[in-house]
């Protein structure tokens, strides 16, 4: 077994461990000792403080660059969670903003690679119609914008029941297309955001685009979370035979809204890699093996097993 730190806050840690690799022939990673690149999945707790939000995620960057991470992934909502429609859209920025152009610094600075899900990102007409989209925003190591990909489904869903009502297109405007998957020092990664995690046509058109690792950072509600997300993301993995990694809020953003939190990482077989848990923001390295989506894939080669000429077209009436 391969012990991995989680870690939770800048202090306190624990230990998750998870089986790793029994061969290790290769020559290993210089800083961390692995045999393959790391990710850092991560978890935070958003609240409307932006400069409080930058600082703690920061932490968990120069954390994660510390024990040996080449790429960084930080949930929807990093920038900030609004209590307010109103507050959301004041607090939005473009791209060209404060906010995009410190994690450039950063990754520069760090010289390693960040996804920075859901960024409120003033839209076009921003001026005239005062809407934004949910952006997740591809950063290397160089400090260059490499991919934008602005969620394609956005949350409207009353569930009185549970408690959880959200209008996501009451302020946002949904995003024209997929992007390709962009080729990364741990692989080839597919973008999507959150709720878009519910729609498997999209991570299935990402895996014919030639992802190897799929991203759903997220700020899932607690009821939706208790019920649906790691099934959710293990199948999402299952099916594409992708690395499936899902930061996530944790916790209580302000008074009216809280987040499940396990942030996970899943491998091409449906293994859960590392979850950071409910209770605190922290974050979970794993190793970023493409052998493992290689031998999936020639194993059992759903991808070319699948029937479209059978599905796609009118069905015969009986
Ligand atoms: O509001 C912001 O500032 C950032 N955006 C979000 O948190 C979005 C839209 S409200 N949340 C989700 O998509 C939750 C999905 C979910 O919980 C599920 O699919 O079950």
């Amino acid at each position: 077994m391969l012990t991995l730190r989680c870690v939770f806050g800048s202090s306190a840690k624990f230990l998750v461990s998870f089986p790793a690799l029994k061969h290790n022939t290769r020559l290993q990673n210089s800083m961390s000792g692995s045999l393959h690149p790391l990710a850092a999945v991560c978890q935070v707790t958003a609240t409307p403080d932006k400069e409080a939000n930058f600082s703690a995620c920061k932490q968990l960057v120069e954390e994660a660059k510390q024990q040996g991470a080449s790429m960084v992934f930080l949930p929807e909502g990093f920038d900030y969670i609004g209590s307010s429609r109103e507050e959301t859209l004041a607090l939005s920025e473009s791209l060209a903003g404060d906010t995009i152009s410190r994690y450039t610094q950063l990754a520069r600075k760090l010289e390693l690679w960040l996804s920075l899900g859901g960024f409120h990102e003033r839209g076009h007409d921003w001026e005239a119609d005062r809407r934004i989209y949910n952006s997740h925003v591809i950063i290397n190591d160089r400090g260059d914008i490499v991919s934008v990909y602005r969620k394609s489904h956005l949350f409207d869903v009353e569930l009185p029941e549970k408690g959880v009502s959200l209008k996501e297109s009451a302020f946002t405007i949904p995003g024209p297309s997929l992007v390709a998957p962009v080729q990364t020092p741990i692989g080839k990664v597919g973008l999507g955001i959150c709720y878009d995690l519910r729609f498997p046509e999209l991570s299935v058109a990402l895996q014919r685009h030639g992802a190897e690792i799929l991203t759903y950072p997220s700020a899932f509600t607690v009821a939706t979370g208790a019920a649906h997300w790691e099934v959710l993301l293990r199948a999402r993995a299952i099916e594409t035979q992708c690395f499936v990694l899902a930061a996530a809020q944790v916790g209580r953003h302000h008074e009216k809204r809280s987040s499940y939190g396990h942030a996970l990482a899943v491998d091409p077989w449906g293994e859960v890699l590392g979850d950071c848990g409910e209770e605190k923001p922290g974050l979970v390295l794993v190793e970023v093996d493409l052998g493992k989506v290689r031998s999936t894939r020639r194993n059992m080669p759903v991808q070319q097993h699948r029937r479209d000429d059978a599905f796609y077209r009118s069905l015969p009436q009986t």
